[in-house]
């Protein structure tokens, strides 16, 4: 590692800016079509909610103290109407509008008809008039209109649409997610069986695509790409994806085609190296066609961890969406480093995170059970970076280690 290489979280906001280089267009799509979508644009409400003073029960508005002399019967869905005088009552049913002057809403359940069914409306069993208030909902005590329901950037999920389409709206806008084209380069690497002694079955073909969906990019292909810089080279300068991101061949004096491969297709290198381990080697940058690129290393733990630090700031930057931030986490137990962030998988038990063990940087085993990635700066909060669509990784996550205490 140079001491030249940024730190993970630089690197992380370097990455952001790479992809706002290269924006994705917005769409604007029907709120029933959203779930998932990231939003392009903040939503807020377009009307007060609730959308007039209304009652919060089925029973009777009423203005003032009883007996009430009972009007016509407020229909659901209607306007609030004319005032309501004292000494009146008007039934009505939950969520109705009330009209002015309703003081309380009378449960029905605790009055009783005088007289008939045009008659008096009294308490029943002796029970005082409710409070002034009582079982009313203020128009506008949920939300005023214009209030933000929702910021750019957040993914959206059915209580917000339920949420946007209270408040009146009908469309929103999203991010188009970014194709991406994941090239695998490695001669070593066989894509199908059982692997011989010295070759290696390809891990990233299979997973990257889907783990690349699940953070926020659209259609991705996996293809293979040769161990020769010209042949990437040409591989990258042909692609039709907004992102391309390799595999392999990234270690610097190593088979280090992938720096090659870039630079010779006029592209830049924004970041050749950060330090954090595992993963060290990963750079990123923009083609010769300005098309942002990744580079991960082989190393399988290094490849996922770089891709679960950097893809999501690439995507969100592309979006034009602010960078989203890691929750803080607890450490489990990993002694800082002062020169560099640690990346270690880790298992939630009780949202308590907890190292896997067999997590060598060429390994697989203890990602494949983990929740992700516990991220530990040489200075600052742990933070983690779950593994979407892993059991645990919904499960909040504590602060306190129980491994701190041990
Ligand atoms: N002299 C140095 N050697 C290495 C350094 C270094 O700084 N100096 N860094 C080490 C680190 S750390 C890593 S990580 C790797 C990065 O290597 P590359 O990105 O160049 O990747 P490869 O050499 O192509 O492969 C490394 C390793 O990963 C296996 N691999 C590759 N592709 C796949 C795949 N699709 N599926 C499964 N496994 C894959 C490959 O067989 C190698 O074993 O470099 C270290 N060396
Ligand atoms: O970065 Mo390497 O990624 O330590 O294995």
């Amino acid at each position: 590692m140079s001491d030249a290489a940024p730190s993970w979280r630089a690197a992380r906001r370097l990455a952001w800016r790479v992809g706002g280089l290269a924006p994705t267009t917005a769409r604007i799509v029907e709120l029933a079509d959203a779930d998932g979508l990231m939003l392009a644009r903040a939503v807020r409400a377009l009307v007060d909610l609730p959308t007039a003073d209304a009652s919060a029960m089925d029973g009777w508005a009423v203005a003032g103290g009883g007996p009430w002399a009972i009007g016509a019967t407020i229909r659901i869905g209607s306007a609030p109407g004319a005032p309501l005088r004292p000494g009146r009552a008007r039934a009505i049913t939950t969520g109705g509008a009330v009209p002015p002057g309703t003081t309380a809403i009378v449960r029905q359940e605790h009055a009783t008809i005088l007289d008939g069914p045009r008659g008096l409306l009294a308490m029943r069993d002796g029970r005082p008039v409710p409070e002034r208030g009582a079982d009313l909902r203020r128009r506008g005590e949920e939300l005023g209109a214009g209030t933000l329901l929702a910021e750019a950037g957040r993914r959206v999920h059915p209580a917000l649409i339920a949420l946007a389409a209270a408040a009146g709206v009908d469309t929103v806008e999203v991010t188009a997610a970014a194709d991406v084209d994941v090239v695998v380069t490695g001669d070593e690497v066989i894509d199908r069986g059982v692997p011989q002694p010295g070759r290696v079955r390809d891990a990233f073909g299979p997973a990257l695509p889907s783990l690349l969906r699940r953070l926020g990019a659209g259609d991705v292909r996996a293809r293979r790409g040769a161990d020769e810089a010209d042949r990437l080279a040409e591989a990258i300068a042909t692609t039709s994806a907004q992102l391309i991101v390799t595999t392999g061949g990234t270690a610097a004096g190593r088979s280090d085609h992938v720096q090659r491969a870039v630079r010779s297709g006029g592209g830049e290198l924004v970041v050749a190296g950060v330090a954090m381990r595992p993963g060290h080697p990963v750079l990123f940058g923009r083609t010769g066609a300005g098309v942002p690129i990744l580079g991960l290393p082989g190393n399988p733990l290094a490849a996922f961890a770089c891709l679960l630090s950097f893809a999501p700031p690439l995507l969100e930057g592309m979006a034009g969406v602010p960078m989203s931030e890691p929750a803080p986490s607890a450490d489990a137990g990993v002694t800082r480093d002062a020169r560099r962030t640690l990346l270690r998988p880790v298992r939630l038990v009780d949202g308590v995170p907890e190292l896997t063990g067999r997590d060598g940087s060429a390994m697989l085993m203890g990602l494949a059970g983990s929740d992700g990635f516990v991220v530990v700066p040489p200075d600052g909060v742990p933070l983690l970076l779950p593994m979407p669509g892993a059991d645990g990784a919904a499960q909040p996550v504590s602060l306190v280690a129980s491994s701190l205490s041990a």
